[in-house]
Parts: C-alpha cells; structure tokens; sequence
C-alpha cells in the first residue's frame, strides 16, 4: 500500500490509533515521539505543521517504525536514541536503555563529585557497567573538573559509549576499559557509580517484551537473588576509592536492606538513600568507614 500524500496529523492519528488498539499504556505520547523523532520535528512543529503532506519515503518509514512498535520494540530501540540526563545517546542491542529513574542515581553523586571536585584539583569518576555511559557522561557534563572511566564486560557496549561520549564533546574525558567489574581496573577514584544488573534471573521471563526482548540479558540479570552484582562490587571496591570517595549504586526497589548489608559488610557506611519519582528507593551512596 503505498502512502504517499499523507500529512503530519494522518501519521499521527493512525499510529496513536494503531496503539491504542494493541492496548499500549501511552499512545498519544508514544506517537508523537515516534514521528517526531522519525520526521527530526519538534513535538511543536508536529502540532504547528500537522497539515503538511510527508515525502513518500517518511510515510513507508513511519509504517515500517509503527510495525516494529507493534512487535514490541520500544520507541527509543526503533529511534536508535534517548535523551539521558539532555544528553542525547546513541542505543545499540548491547546497551540497556538508559531509565529516568537511573537520572536520581547522577543527581545524589552529583552533589558529592561537585564537593569533592571542591577539595581536589580534578576528581576521577569510575562507571562500572556503563552501557551507553550515560551515568558518566551526565556527571562529566556537569563537574567540569572530572575525568571518567566507564568499564563494561561488553567490547560493543563500550563503542556506543564512546561515540555517545565523542557526540557530546565529552570524549577528550572519558576512556573506557573492558573489565570483569574491577578486575582490568587500575587506581583510585573520587566517585564510583554503577547501575548494576539487579533483576533475580527467574524474573527476566516474567518482564515487559520491550525489556526481556530488547534490553540485553547482561545488562539485566543479577544472578539467583538479584544481588550478586552488588556482592562482586562491594568486596573490592575499598581498593578503588579514595578514602574520602563516594561509591553510589543504583538498586531495585525492594533491595535496600539487602543491599545495604552487603556494603556494610565490606567496610561502608550508607550515607545516603535517594528514592524515585514512584517513591521507591532507588540508589545508595556509601562512604568507607574511618
Ligand atoms: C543495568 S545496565 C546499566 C547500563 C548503564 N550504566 C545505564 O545505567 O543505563 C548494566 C551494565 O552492566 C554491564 N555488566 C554486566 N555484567 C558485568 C560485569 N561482570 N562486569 C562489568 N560490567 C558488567 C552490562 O553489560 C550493562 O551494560
């Protein structure tokens, strides 16, 4: 079917529509992103412009995107990008999507990188699992004074956060390394984040396709009870951190106690615990006891 001559406002009505069928929880906003993001308009432009026909070849691609959508591919997957912390990030199948929720995580570290960055001629970030590295390159884009590191176990994650880090004038501060959490790493650091994999492994059938399906199994599955990451972290992150540093990690939103023990058992001391937008606790900052 061909479908050429359509306007704005037409792709608009029928992929909203299309959505709203398949029972998806936003369609109107899910629309909008889509063919915003697809046509390079604002969501302004979309309204402003609603009467003007698309070239032939948006109309197939807007088809095409609306299809992928109802196979479950989110959004941002079809769009290749999302915007973290106003950064925008280049995704690839080896990269979780960055959450909103992951943005409470930079802003609890950001207040302490920025009071450290005030003790310290420069402070060193480290990002264990830093996927598209966002984390990092949301606290390189506000502190200045930092350098970063973003480590993950996947070679291919850590080209996208390159390019990401590259695409946002933020390359000359950002290396990354390939490492089993700490086991390439070498020095100390001011800050260490990580937004581990913290689902329990019998869960991940159970998820949303959009994240069982699209985001990789690495970036998501925390062993038997959620929590082995946390555990491989905790025992050696001492040897990493300057003694005044700050290691904050991301958690799931029933994993508080447990994840506090884990840390409080390797020397730490919870200074901190920030919850999300649905009120749920979602990071935790730590400090090493004197
Ligand atoms: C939940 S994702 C977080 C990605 C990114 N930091 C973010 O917040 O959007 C977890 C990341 O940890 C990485 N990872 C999993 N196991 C790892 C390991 N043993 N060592 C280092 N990184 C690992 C995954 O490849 C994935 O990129």
């Amino acid at each position: 079917m061909s479908g050429a001559s359509r306007t704005i406002a037409e792709l608009l009505k029928d992929a909203r529509n299309r959505f709203e069928d398949a029972g998806l929880d936003d369609p109107a906003v899910e629309a909008r992103v889509l063919i915003s993001g697809l046509l390079g308009l604002s969501s302004t432009d979309l309204v402003t412009r609603g009467n003007e026909a698309v070239a032939d070849e948006q109309d197939q691609a807007v088809r095409a995107a609306i299809e992928r959508r109802l196979l479950h591919e989110p959004v941002h997957r079809i769009l290749g990008e999302r915007e973290f912390y106003g950064l925008p990030l280049r995704l690839s199948p080896a990269t979780l999507e960055p959450r909103p929720d992951t943005e409470i995580l930079v802003d609890s570290v950001l207040e302490h990188a920025r009071r450290l960055a005030s003790m310290h001629e420069s402070i060193h970030i480290l990002d264990l699992g830093t996927g598209t590295g966002a984390i990092c390159l949301a606290l390189l884009s506000e502190c200045p004074q930092a350098t970063g590191t973003g480590s993950d176990i996947s070679q291919e994650a850590l080209e996208t956060a390159r390019a990401n880090a590259e695409r946002n004038g933020l390359g000359d501060r950002f290396a990354t390394v390939e490492s089993n959490w700490f086991e390439a790493i070498h020095g100390r650091f001011h800050v260490i984040v990580s937004n581990p994999p913290y689902i329990q492994s019998s869960v991940i059938s159970t998820l949303a396709p959009e994240v069982k399906m699209f985001d990789p199994s690495a970036a998501l599955d925390g062993g038997q009870d959620g929590l082995d990451a946390y555990r491989a972290i905790a025992v050696d992150a001492g040897r990493f951190l300057h003694q005044d540093g700050v290691i904050g990690v991301e958690i799931g939103y029933d994993q508080r106690v447990a994840v506090t023990a884990i840390f409080e058992e390797q020397g730490f001391t919870l200074i901190e615990a920030a919850r999300d937008y649905g009120h749920n606790d979602r990071a935790l900052l730590f400090q090493q006891k004197d």
